[in-house]
């Protein structure tokens, strides 16, 4: 059963915002505006003009679109009612051509076989399913967790049942709970009779005008005691349909189970339905069926689609009265394209590829305490794991380490995390495998070339006894050490480490306390045993650099493909020995200390202090010396850093910051200038100060220098810098400033959820940044800030209105086109070129590369 539509539907919550053809109003807002894809207009109504040159633009977007695909074969071709149309009483200026129904005869169902929820159609439609409509899907639910009561009534926690629930369902049952956020609640029952008659009473009924629909909790076969007890998922979009409280905070685990929570691209992977049937590399692996030049063929194609948004955006998004830039007269060239895109560059190792897997901890389908991949999500039911055999992107040493655990924790004393109780001990092991220098790698076995490995398990310490916990952890160690001596192919154990995290979601913040254990010498290849977790690290190579990496700190998942990633944005970026390259959340600082020598100095910023410490020790390690890394979160620091390279110029872009309105803006575009501290040296010279490293949300910035304390001696074939500053380029604070370095650029990599909208407005307000490098993990959010760095100026700049609660509803790229009207007055950016790098071959991402320059 499709979820009930209601009135209150815009398109844009029922549509998949990748459909080529933007949707049109089909509410009647009294501002006669496109609520769906448009803020309200923030000065009140548009003028008439106004909207007869947003009209323009759509006809002209109509235009372009219509080359490129035979509209009315289009998925979305008149599944919308048009508004114009209704409103003006039965005319639109776009008659027959226009893209949306003009009537309900002309009205088509929708990909989902939903309707427009404006039409009557879905209108009787609802009102069909409010009185009995029995053909719910089938929505499987595989908690494999404990959800049900004590005998007292209570559950594990000792939590109540759910009152809310209980007068919602209106049968007599034991318990009944339902978590925040969740499309599924569970109910237990006192013995079979009680629960097949209250089924039969649930079947068909609702709640509010959501269907209840009951299945089986997934066979709870393995339980001890079982307790008959059902699932009632809610066919509600959001779960407060059945929750008593009409707050649905997100409890949902956004990583686990997933291989990666560096922000980096699988997080998506595992939110999908958690259809029964699956197995571990259908949810992780997707696309692990097709030939792999298949898979690069099906990315490209489905990148140019997300890249066309670009353009369309930024045309509807570019200000009346304003000329629309070339790139965008010149995209009807290239099919709706930005830029070119010059295709997908194949990953040089296509299976076992991953240096990071995170395995979660839970019980399989059957049962058994399993170290693997979750089957689907959390909030829809689904806790099932399984093993990761047969996930082609896995490495064979990887698996290993899962199994040994898996097999330790059959006999742990300590209970495996429950997600709905939240309780228990034993959460998430990340493997993390350092590889051998390129030269000596070898493509055909990988596992060959991995030369270490770090294990970071991640526990709950909160309630458990010291003496028990300290004892689990000696095991753990031993079943470790043994399983790495036995092991075939050999597994290089170099570290063991505790993450304590009593979060929700198993995404421990940076700072969660790590502990590193002693693994018994007898199995360790390399130096182990380090009581110090300064020392448990491991190290990877790129373009001959070495890297060393902290247990928490981002890195690449795919080594080889990243230096092809890293040296494909060194290239478009235009380097010299005049460039002062900006490294935009440079993590263990790989992009900018591989470019380094093509560069004059490299600035980088970081927010993970562990990861700026990595990459201050990296900087040393292969004796480099014109590069700075800041610890701080960009959008605290890249304003201020912008402005104090650029120090000669500074007056200039003041100047320039004088809007037309008058409005003077600082010039990092910043409303609220961020002071950052002095420079200061990492206390004692130790690059490993933590000390040093501003908290989050701390506005200022500490740094750890590799300008100031990189080491002298070069380790065998690692690369002198190209050019040294001379001395007498440095600013008041002793770092060298922009005036020596014509040449400013960035390369920006953020995590999935792209840049601040503050970085952004610095980066786009600081003229003498001409080139701009953008990489990105997921390309709906480079999309959505090159929207915003790429749409010309208007000539007045309009303030957004901060508490309009209509923004929480757009999509990103409708947020970064309101975004880019409010933009300080400012030369825009143009794509120049776009290419991506596969780095997770077997899944559906891809890391993205586009070319920005002014
Ligand atoms: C996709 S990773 C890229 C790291 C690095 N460029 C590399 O390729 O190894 C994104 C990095 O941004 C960091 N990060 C996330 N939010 C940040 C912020 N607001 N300011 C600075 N760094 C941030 C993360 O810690 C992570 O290291």
């Amino acid at each position: 059963m499709a979820a009930s539509p209601t009135n209150d539907h815009s398109p844009t919550q029922t549509l998949n915002p990748s459909d080529p053809i933007p949707q049109p109003p089909t509410t009647a807002p009294t501002d006669g505006h496109d609520s769906t894809s448009e803020p309200p207009h923030p000065n009140g109504q548009p003028s008439d003009a106004a909207q007869g040159e947003k009209r323009k633009r759509e006809e002209e977007e109509q235009a372009e679109q219509s080359q490129d695909q035979d509209r009315s074969s289009h998925p979305l071709w008149k599944t919308s009612l048009c508004s114009f149309f209704r409103r003006q009483s039965g005319s639109c200026s776009h008659g027959a051509s226009c893209r949306y129904a003009h009537g309900e005869d002309e009205l088509r169902p929708r990909p989902d076989n939903s309707w427009d929820p404006t039409s009557e159609r879905a209108k009787k439609l609802t009102k069909l399913f409010e009185v009995g409509d029995k053909c719910a899907p089938n929505d499987d639910v595989m908690m494999t967790e404990d959800v049900v009561t004590d005998e007292d009534g209570e559950d594990g926690d000792g939590a109540v049942s759910d009152p809310g629930l209980s007068k919602c369902l209106g049968v007599p049952f034991k318990f009944a709970k339902k978590k925040k956020g969740m499309t599924v609640g569970f109910v237990s029952f006192e013995s079979a009779d009680q629960l097949k008659s209250s089924v039969e009473e649930l079947e068909g009924k609702y709640i509010g005008n959501k269907g209840i629909k009951a299945v089986d909790v997934i066979p709870r076969s393995f339980e001890k005691n079982t307790k008959p007890t059902m699932a009632v998922p809610s066919n509600a979009e959001k779960a407060d349909k059945l929750a008593i409280s009409g707050d649905a905070a997100d409890v949902s685990e956004s990583s686990n189970g997933t291989p990666d929570v560096d922000g980096n691209e699988e997080n998506s992977t595992l939110n999908g339905s958690g259809s029964s049937g699956k197995s571990a590399r259908d949810v992780v692996t997707p696309l692990a069926h097709m030939a792999y030049n298949d898979q690069l063929e099906h990315k490209k194609s489905s990148l140019m689609q997300i890249l066309k948004r670009l353009t369309r955006n930024a045309r509807k998004a570019c200000p009346n009265g304003v000329s629309l830039p070339e790139w965008i007269l010149k995209s009807r060239e290239i099919g709706g394209l930005p830029c070119n895109f010059e295709g997908v560059l194949a990953s040089p190792l296509v299976n076992g590829y991953r240096n990071k897997c995170e395995f979660s901890v839970g019980y399989s389908l059957q049962g058994k305490i399993t170290v693997g991949f979750m089957l689907g999500n959390f909030r829809e039911g689904v806790t099932a794991v399984e093993e990761p055999v047969d996930c082609p992107n896995v490495s064979t040493i990887a698996c290993k380490c899962a199994s040994i655990f898996q097999e330790f924790l059959q006999d742990s004393g300590l209970p495996v995390w429950n997600r709905f109780k939240n309780t228990g001990f034993w959460r998430q092991l990340t493997v993390r495998e350092g590889r051998r220098p390129e030269k000596a790698v070898d493509s055909e076995n990988s596992d060959a070339n991995i030369a270490e490995v770090l294990l970071m398990v991640q526990v709950s310490t909160t309630g458990f006894d010291d003496a028990l916990v300290t004892s689990e952890f000696e095991g753990l160690a031993q079943a470790f050490a043994a399983g790495a001596a036995t092991s075939s192919p050999f597994l290089p154990l170099t570290a063991l480490v505790v993450q304590d995290h009593q979060g929700i979601s198993n995404v421990a913040p940076a700072d969660a306390p790590l502990r590193s254990l002693t693994v018994p010498k007898v199995t360790c290849s390399t130096d182990s045993g380090a009581d110090n977790i300064a020392e448990a690290s491991i190290h990877d190579y790129i373009s001959n650099l070495k890297f060393r990496i902290s247990p928490t700190a981002f890195f690449q998942v795919n080594s080889l493909a990243a230096e092809k990633l890293y040296s494909l944005a060194g290239d478009w970026a235009g380097l010299g020995p005049d460039t002062l390259l900006f490294d935009v959340c440079c993590g263990t600082g790989t992009i900018g200390l591989t470019l380094a020598h093509r560069v004059g100095m490299v600035v980088g910023i970081e927010m993970n202090a562990s990861a700026v410490s990595d990459a201050q020790r990296n900087a040393e390690i292969n004796g480099i010396k014109n590069c700075r890394f800041v610890c701080a979160k960009a959008e605290d620091v890249m304003g201020s850093l912008l402005k104090e390279y650029m120090n000669g110029s500074q007056k200039q872009d003041e100047d320039r910051n004088i809007t037309e309105n008058g409005d003077k803006v600082s010039s990092t575009g910043e409303e609220k200038e961020i002071v950052m501290d002095n420079v200061q040296e990492p206390e004692g010279g130790s690059s490993h100060s933590v000390e040093n490293v501003a908290e989050p949300g701390e506005s200022s910035s500490h740094e750890l220098e590799s300008v100031k304390t990189g080491s002298n001696s070069l380790e065998d074939g690692k690369q002198e810098p190209e050019s040294q500053l001379e001395s007498n380029c440095t600013s008041e604070n002793g770092n060298p400033s922009a005036q020596c370095f014509k040449n400013v650029v960035a390369i920006v990599d953020p995590p999935r959820g792209g840049l601040h909208p503050t970085v952004i407005k610095a980066l786009r307000t600081h003229s003498h940044l001409r080139r701009l490098v953008y990489i990105s993990c997921n390309p709906e959010s480079l999309v959505a800030n090159a929207i915003e760095l790429c749409t010309p100026s208007a000539e007045k700049i309009e303030k957004g209105n901060k508490n309009n609660r209509g923004w929480r509803n757009m999509s990103a790229a409708g947020l970064a086109r309101h975004r880019a009207k409010s933009m300080p007055v400012s030369e825009s950016f143009r794509p120049v070129k776009s290419m991506a790098v596969d780095l997770f071959p077997h899944t559906v991402h891809c890391e993205m590369v586009m070319l920005l320059e002014r």
